[in-house]
């Protein structure tokens, strides 16, 4: 039996020891059939300030991904151009879901029991947890929400700081500058907030967090409400981006790596969120092939400038070593047993995202 320090180290963090949210993203569907994400449990923030609870200093905060994982590779990319990767270290898991506990049949995010088991994935080397589910358990005891990547996690209070990727990104951005390799790059500049804000809202509400809502709608009103929405974004972006090289103007900002870890996905993420919807919807005898029809409108490749505009973004130094498509297909195509039962991969498009781009026509 694995023993933690539990209520302690959730208390000295602030936290309540029970939390209760959805388990599962399909609790996380209204009565309308609309999907409707659960905020982020956890919310505290490392700060530059060295009295703080939680100070910025090298060695002390781990970041627990997957790499299929949208909202983690976005925490990964940052990492990578603010050149933080020698001051917090990354542990990934294992891209396909699988049995958190015998006692129950909930299905999440594992790490490998040896580091051979899966290229790319690890153990976790601090805590010997089986599951991401463990490490919430160690933070917060009962703790009953969706056990989520990424974690940023404090290896001394044994707890996790913050797990929702959007503020990780911020932190990252400001509160590290002292240690990073990278201190002089702002991607979140003064000057240039009001835009980014405006153009972040467009993105997750229609893009980032449109992908699921189209993928987990459960009646035809909210997915077509939601598959609208999506490919308007898209055109809206596609219009920006024949004007500039960079979503919010001639310079990269955090609305970018927000943008592009849908992006990058995005060919190979059509299927994977059908193949939720055909999980969602097993009932109504829905056959997965028509399923895969439901959001292939357009695909990112017959966007010139957001196809463009992807490969630009993932010749940046050190962003396409956050992408392992290799993950990504396997956790879509692995982790419905119900849809795809004998776990086979498709062929896929295999883009080269290295592949020449137009995008230096706007300058350098
Ligand atoms: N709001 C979170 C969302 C993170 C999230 O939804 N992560 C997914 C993977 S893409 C997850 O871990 N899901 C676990 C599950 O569905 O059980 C963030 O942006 O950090």
């Amino acid at each position: 039996a694995r023993t933690f320090p539990t209520s302690s180290a959730a208390a000295a963090a602030g936290y309540s020891t029970t939390v209760k949210m959805a388990r599962s993203a399909l609790d996380e569907v209204t009565d309308t059939g609309a999907f409707d994400r659960s905020p982020s449990t956890f919310r505290s923030s490392v700060s530059s300030d060295a009295s703080a609870r939680f100070p910025a200093v090298p060695g002390r905060y781990h970041l627990y991904v997957s790499y299929a994982c949208p909202w983690a590779s976005r925490c990964l990319a940052f990492l990578k151009l603010k050149g933080l990767d020698h001051a917090i270290g990354v542990t990934a898991v294992k891209p396909i879901f699988e049995r958190t506990k015998e006692t129950d049949d909930h299905l999440g995010w594992i790490f490998p029991a040896t580091a051979d088991e899966e290229p790319g994935a690890e153990p976790d080397p601090f805590n010997g947890a089986k599951s991401v589910r463990e490490l919430y358990e160690i933070a917060s005891t009962n703790y009953a929400g969706k056990p989520t990547v990424p974690v940023l996690w404090d290896k001394q209070l044994k707890t996790v700081v913050n797990n929702e990727s959007s503020e990780i990104i911020r932190m990252l951005n400001t509160e590290f500058n002292d240690i990073a390799g990278n201190p002089g790059l702002d991607l979140y500049p003064v000057h240039l907030r009001a835009s980014i804000d405006e153009i972040n809202e467009l993105v997750y509400d229609a893009i980032n967090n449109g992908v699921y809502k189209c993928g987990f709608a459960k009646k035809q009103g909210p997915y077509d409400e939601a598959v609208t929405r999506l490919y308007e974004a898209l055109d809206k972006c596609e219009q920006i981006l024949g004007k500039q090289r960079y979503i919010c103007g001639n310079q990269l900002t955090e609305a970018d790596i927000r943008l592009f870890v849908t992006l990058i996905r995005f060919d190979e993420f059509l299927s994977s969120t059908s193949s939720k919807i055909g999980e969602v919807c097993t009932t109504s005898l829905m056959h997965v092939y028509a399923v895969h029809f439901k959001c292939n409108k357009k695909l990112l490749r017959e966007h010139p400038n957001l196809f463009n505009y992807t490969k630009d973004i993932y010749q940046i130094p050190g962003i396409s070593s956050t992408v392992n498509m290799e993950h990504i297909r396997k956790h879509y195509y692995g982790s419905h047993p119900s849809i795809n039962p004998y776990r086979i991969i498709p062929v896929g498009p295999n883009i080269d995202y290295n592949a020449p781009n137009d995008r230096e026509r706007f300058g350098s």
